[in-house]
């Protein structure tokens, strides 16, 4: 059995690595230079870094250039994710040397271009599938967009390669993560899920670490990490099991 990726999380918002509480704009705790955070993690043995771009997701401007310079000081595999939704924005994305792109608000609403880009790119392509019950949200999380397993055939028959799931009561709100989600929706694919949203502690991140087998590859953990509730070196070797 493969042990259980973690993605410690970078999300930055006005050049500033933050925090937010169900995904919602305004709702920030700031916690610094971006490329500091990055690079904590880096150096306490994260494999994988998952970094968004919170200003292109809301549409309130973008941090392209910062984005770029955490991406080039890492040595190590990164995700990035907000605010792609077309050819400019995802070449842009892919040119900072990120190992793949999460795709959320274009498999909502530019459904033939997800196609065509997953059918040139394939696994530097992921779809965040973020949702508020079955509903999925784009826009920064801010305007329903359709059916979570309606979308998630549609994208599994278009060969996405993987999900990155989050349950948006859950996001920034340390209360644990959405287990019935999860396995729900590897009930559903055969593509790996990375989960999101919600890890509070230790345990949290070995039940998690339980759905490998039923196709959770990945955890991507925010909060807990900010809130000092555990520290990453703890979190790689609760999973590594
Ligand atoms: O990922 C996005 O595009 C995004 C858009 C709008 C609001 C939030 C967004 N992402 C947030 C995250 O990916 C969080 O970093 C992640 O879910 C961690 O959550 P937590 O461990 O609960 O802090």
């Amino acid at each position: 059995m493969s042990k259980l990726e973690l993605l410690p999380a970078v999300d930055v918002r006005d050049g500033q690595a933050v925090r937010l509480v169900h995904g919602e704009s305004g709702s920030e705790t700031s916690y610094g230079d971006p490329l500091a955070a990055a690079r904590a993690w880096q150096a306490a043995g994260a494999e994988w870094l998952h970094l968004v771009d919170l200003d292109a997701a809301f549409g309130t401007g973008d941090n392209r250039e910062r984005i770029a310079e955490v991406v080039r000081a890492m040595d190590i595999k990164v995700e990035l994710s907000g605010g792609i939704r077309d050819d400019a924005s995802l070449a842009a994305a892919l040119a900072t040397g990120c190992t793949r792109v999460n795709l959320g608000t274009a498999a909502l609403e530019s459904p033939e271009w997800v196609a065509r880009v997953i059918a040139e790119h394939g696994e530097r392509i992921a779809v965040g599938l973020d949702v508020r019950g079955t509903t999925l949200r784009g826009r920064g999380w801010t305007r329903d967009g359709g059916d979570l397993y309606e979308t998630l055939a549609r994208l599994d028959a278009e060969g996405c390669a993987r999900y990155v799931v989050t349950d948006i009561a859950k996001d920034g709100t340390l209360q644990g993560p959405n287990l019935d989600l999860l396995k729900n929706v590897c009930a559903r694919t055969d593509r790996p899920v990375v989960a999101s949203g919600g890890v509070s502690s230790l345990d949290d991140l070995r039940a998690i670490a339980t759905l490998v087998p039923e196709g959770v590859e990945g955890a991507i953990v925010g909060k807990a990490l900010y809130a000092k509730a555990f520290t990453l070196e703890e979190a790689l070797e609760a999973v590594s099991v």
